[in-house]
């Protein structure tokens, strides 16, 4: 066993990480990563020689760094991407060394198992007989709980699935709505609550009831099997109990969250996986980063509202709620993993990072996509990069349109369509409720009653030094600062339970920040595809693609500057040994014998080493071609709507996909093959290609 956990090795490895920030007392969510186990059969497979795939780094003893970082691929290699995220846990914790639960008074948590398809998200959570998981150790202290109080404990049970949520409780499956009454407070309406004194008197009743679908609840043995599908499957365990001081009703709550694993989407489609539900679970997933991103970084606007998914976990999140999103990790190679520990790295803290950007050397691993995902999602926050390679800014381009927007909201990715939407205004009633929160949490620390908190009738206070002390430190067992956070949570909502009213399930606010002026970004010109056009909309938008068309015309003039070249123009390097990309051109012998608009060609350019006119032409030519296809492609991955729906062959719905594409993918086109994911074959788009290099000329 110890050397299947070094697959997975902890490493104080100097990386690449140049400031972190201190650990922030007010966090709302934890981002824990947690590196799957090796099932059997792959530990039966393994190597035992081969390199550490995730190498963790523990905080520095000196203080000098207070966060972990997690990185990929071969150590040795000096230039690799870091994550940084509160804490990691090792491939040898398991489940009960792992987490733990926590009830608070009239609090809610929520435990969110987040990752890569078959990175163990069902097995933390879910568990199996011999080791259950997250949900059903909590269930266990509940339940012994239970027995020594008069507290009553419900489960709920749903799916989400394709934007709908499912009450997996019933054997009907019926459709659970998301409503909000007048407060703003959610309610899940159709949702069955099940008592668990009643219907679950054990674990292995729980687990039946909850992950086989079936219990000693007559409805629920008739339930079909079902094969399993790409869905988020979440638990709520609520705890009504009684504080005796106040004689109020206390509501908790834990939510667990077991989310469909991330993927790019784009790639499974190849594969033949369903796009189309890749993609919702996909914008699902970016929204609730969305929202924890907000939520650390402290923004006013928390958007909730962008999805299903962080509708309904709205009340678990912002005020004294507290959030732990285990990131689970493949052990061995796997590029979703690493798309999936950027995107949730970026959620951990909100800004003022400084990063190294040197993917590309990551070695053994797909960059593009990566570089792509974590630069994107990294630019909501103030972080600075250096050595930004030409893909870490293209990446960026496709939501350059609203990025003024998600600089200021910290957004991974999210439709055109809302930002257009609301006028922005700003409640400071809100703003105040907000900070109360805020500031309750924190003085939380302080106003600690310690005898209140082991008062006997009230189980969130068993639950405390229950879980505190067993599995209660484990949300970071091993690391005092993390102890200390959990205490700092449990303890922060003890002083005013008595104030907290039945359903103060928290104060979570939603308040739309000045977007305004961003919206303005956004702003497209209408139809049309002339130039003037096109160029009104680039000056608009700076950091925008050029139009095709301009691309085009500045190719066509290459084009002609060429037909007008005379044969002793072209300067053909000397022969030598040195292979070509060794070979270094020197400004100076260019300069002087040959045209300027020759200057930027490099040696490895064909028709450079062209020994006569009609080579150099075809090999001009043929790079003109190429030139034209990149550039074509380049536009389909960062153009606008507008801008798509006005190319040929492409229309509205096309536009429409190609957005879809591009939220799942910063780059979902790098060659012609791949414009077959929206139904045009590399033939076709020649054809129009020819069409306007033909129109050029005309
Ligand atoms: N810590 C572990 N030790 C041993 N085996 C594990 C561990 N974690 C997960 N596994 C095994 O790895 C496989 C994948 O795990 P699991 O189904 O939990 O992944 P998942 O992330 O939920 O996948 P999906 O996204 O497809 O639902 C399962 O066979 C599971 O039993």
């Amino acid at each position: 066993m110890e050397q299947l956990s070094s697959m997975a090795s902890s490493t104080a490895d100097p990386v690449r990480i140049k400031s972190s920030m201190s650990s922030n007392s007010s966090q709302k969510v934890r981002i824990v990563g947690k590196i799957r186990g090796f099932t059997k059969e792959e530990s039966e497979t393994l190597d035992g020689d081969s390199a550490p795939w995730i190498s963790v780094r523990k905080p520095n003893e000196d203080g000098s760094s207070q966060k972990v970082t997690i990185s990929f691929g071969d150590q040795s290699t000096s230039h690799r991407d870091v994550y940084e995220v509160d804490y990691c846990y090792e491939q040898n914790e398991d489940n009960d060394k792992t987490c733990d639960s926590k009830v608070f008074d009239g609090h809610n948590i929520a435990i969110i198992a987040y990752g890569a398809r078959g990175s163990g998200k069902t097995y933390t959570i879910q568990g199996t007989e011999e080791k259950p998981g997250l949900a059903a150790l909590a269930i266990a202290e509940i339940l012994l709980m239970a027995e020594d109080t008069e507290n009553s404990v419900a489960i709920s049970f749903y799916e989400v699935f394709q934007d709908h949520v499912y009450d997996l409780l019933e054997p009907t499956r019926p459709e659970v709505q998301v409503l909000e009454d007048a407060q703003g407070k959610i309610k899940l309406k159709g949702l069955s609550k099940a008592s668990c004194l009643e219907y679950v008197k054990s674990v292995s009743e729980f687990q039946k009831l909850c992950f086989i679908g079936c219990s000693s609840r007559p409805a629920m043995q008739k339930i079909p099997f079902e094969p399993p599908r790409k869905s988020h499957k979440g638990l709520i365990i609520r705890i009504l109990s009684n504080n005796e001081k106040s004689n109020a009703k206390l509501l908790g709550k834990i939510t667990f969250v077991d989310l469909a694993g991330y993927e790019d989407g784009r790639r499974k489609n190849c594969e033949g996986f369903n796009i189309g539900e890749s993609s919702r679970v996909n914008k699902s997933l970016y929204a609730l980063l969305n929202v924890m991103y907000a939520l650390n970084a402290n923004h006013t606007h928390l958007p909730y509202r962008e999805n299903k998914l962080t509708r309904m976990l709205q009340d678990s999140f912002g005020g004294t709620n507290h959030v732990l999103m285990l990131t689970c990790l493949n052990p061995f190679f796997c590029q979703d993993t690493i798309y999936a520990t950027g995107l949730a790295s970026r959620s951990c803290q909100g800004s003022n990072r400084v990063f190294t950007n040197s993917t590309k050397k990551v070695k053994g691993s797909d960059t593009i996509y990566a570089t792509g995902l974590a630069s994107r999602s990294f630019q909501g926050s103030n972080r600075v990069f250096t050595n930004s390679t030409k893909k870490v800014k293209g990446s960026a381009k496709p939501i350059v349109l609203s990025s003024l927007t998600k600089e200021k909201l910290g957004i991974v990715s999210s439709t055109v369509k809302k930002s257009t939407s609301s006028k922005a205004y700003f409640s400071k009633k809100n703003t105040i409720s907000l900070e109360k929160g805020r500031k309750l949490f924190d003085e939380g620390n302080h106003l600690s009653n310690p005898e209140q908190a082991k008062s006997p009738s009230n189980i969130a206070s068993v639950m405390q030094s229950r879980f505190m002390s067993d599995i209660g430190s484990a949300i970071v067992p091993s690391l005092r600062e993390e102890e200390k956070f959990i205490s700092n949570a449990c303890l922060a909502g003890v002083p005013k339970t008595e104030d907290v009213p039945l359903h103060s399930e928290s104060n979570h606010s939603e308040v739309t920040a000045n977007i305004d002026s961003n919206i303005k970004a956004l702003t497209y010109l209408d139809d049309g595809d002339d130039m003037d056009k096109e160029n009104k909309s680039l000056l608009m938008n700076e950091a925008g693609s050029p139009p095709l068309s301009a691309r085009l015309r500045d190719l066509s003039n290459d084009l002609k500057s060429l037909l007008s070249l005379t044969p002793i123009q072209i300067e053909i390097p000397p022969e030598t040994d040195v292979p070509y990309s060794d070979q270094v051109v020197s400004a100076d012998i260019v300069e002087l014998k040959t045209p300027v608009k020759e200057q930027h060609l490099r040696v490895k350019d064909k028709w450079e080493v062209a020994n006569c006119p009609s080579e150099t032409f075809s090999a001009r030519s043929s790079g003109f071609k190429h030139s034209l296809v990149q550039d074509y492609l380049s536009f389909l991955n960062t153009a606008s709507k507008e801008e798509l729906k006005g190319l040929r062959g492409i229309g509205e719905k096309r536009a429409t996909y190609i957005l879809e594409l591009r939220e799942e993918s910063p780059e979902p086109f790098k060659n012609l093959d791949d414009l077959k994911d929206i139904g045009l074959s590399a033939k076709q788009v020649k054809g129009m290609m020819k069409k306007v290099a033909g129109e050029l000329f005309n």
